[in-house]
């Protein structure tokens, strides 16, 4: 994002947590660390400080994994002007808490920072921003002039960004494709084939359409890039972490002599440690139980991550349940059935 900024001919101050990361940005105008490869603006000036990051600052990105933000807001909250607009791009749910990062940021942030708070969701791999390949995102702000203000500062032919008002919607789209995507690593990872993926993709959004509807957000959403455009996204792509942790993880429970067919992440753990999916599947049970929201493909990846489960035995379980309808009637129109 600081690269697309950047080429708009902006100024980007960016924060990185690692010495390394700072280093590599400043002297050669790459991310030799996260994104190796991908040439960055000299108009990219890293920093390690926070304070100094943000002094100058027009316009706030917060781009950091679900699980470290009430931390680093707790840290660095003081040094955050407030009267600009901050837009975090996360994509998970916290573990404990069940909170999606903007509901971390209402909680943890003084009230005066509210009105300019916003995300951004869609289906937008760093690495293909990274180097101005085009994308179309959505910024959703519960204030429309917010997400505007942000569609203006953010837009170019390369970069399309829609506005929308519908916080939760987005963020809990951008939070649930990371399980599916999961779920459909491992499908393809055992050779399942299309025919497997396309149907876990569809009953995945069926999943996403009830959880949303239940949690106040909209089924509008559900169609649009935070939906449908970031699951097929991710759950289609080996440049996803998500699915490329699915895809390892079926690979490897495979027998030796059928292993070598199929493709094999380079970066198993790191993916595991990065891919939001991951936490995110607990989170997710947590939260289907609590709202009594049927989730089978969620809860699947989420016994497969966290109960131990033999992932072949997951797949096959959502093979086995009961045969039903595709949708219900439900106040008059069609509905997603719940299993
Ligand atoms: N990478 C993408 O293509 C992409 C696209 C859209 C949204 N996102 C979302 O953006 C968020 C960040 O993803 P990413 O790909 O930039 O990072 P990542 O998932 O690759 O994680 C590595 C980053 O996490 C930071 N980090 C590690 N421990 C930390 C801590 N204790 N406190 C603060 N930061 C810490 C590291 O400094 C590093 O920048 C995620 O929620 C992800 O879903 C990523
Ligand atoms: O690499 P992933 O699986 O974290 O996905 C990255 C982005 O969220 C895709 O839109």
């Amino acid at each position: 994002m600081a690269n697309h900024v950047a080429s708009k001919g902006i100024f980007v101050s960016l924060w990185a947590r690692e010495e390394e990361v700072v280093q590599s940005i400043n002297s050669k105008h790459e991310n030799s660390t996260f994104l190796a490869g991908v040439p960055l603006s000299e108009k990219i000036v890293a920093t390690g400080s926070v304070a100094e990051a943000v002094s100058e600052a027009e316009l706030l990105f917060l781009i950091i994994p679900t699980p470290f933000i009430a931390k680093w807001l707790e840290q660095n909250q003081p040094m955050l002007p407030w009267q600009v607009p901050l837009v975090c791009f996360s994509k998970g749910i916290e573990q404990q808490s069940l909170r999606t990062p903007y509901e971390i940021l209402v909680d943890e942030l003084p009230g005066k920072y509210h009105a300019k708070l916003a995300v951004v969701s869609g289906p937008s791999f760093a690495k293909e921003i990274g180097v101005g390949l085009p994308t179309s995102v959505t910024c959703a702000a519960q204030d429309i002039e917010v997400a505007k203000q942000i569609q203006l500062a953010l837009a170019t032919r390369n970069f399309r960004v829609y506005t929308a008002a519908d916080v939760i919607g987005a963020e809990l789209c951008g939070a649930l494709k990371n399980v599916l995507a999961i779920a459909c690593g491992a499908s393809d990872g055992f050779g399942f084939g299309a025919n497997a993926r396309a149907a876990l993709i569809t009953r995945g959004l069926a999943e996403m359409t009830r959880l949303v509807v239940k949690k106040g957000g909209k089924a509008s959403t559900i169609t649009g890039l935070a939906g449908v455009g970031d699951l097929v996204l991710t759950c289609s792509s080996s440049l996803s972490r998500n699915y490329s942790v699915g895809q390892a993880m079926a690979a490897r429970s495979l027998p030796e002599d059928k292993r070598k067919d199929q493709k094999q992440s380079n970066n198993f753990n790191r993916d595991l440690a990065v891919a939001e999916g991951v936490k995110t599947s607990l989170a997710v049970h947590l939260l289907a139980e609590k709202l009594g929201v049927e989730m089978p493909i969620c809860e699947a990846v989420y016994e497969v991550i966290h109960k131990g489960i033999d992932i072949k035995t997951a797949l096959r379980k959502l093979q086995d349940r009961p045969l039903r309808a595709e949708h219900d009637e439900y106040q008059g129109t069609w509905v997603w059935s719940a299993l």
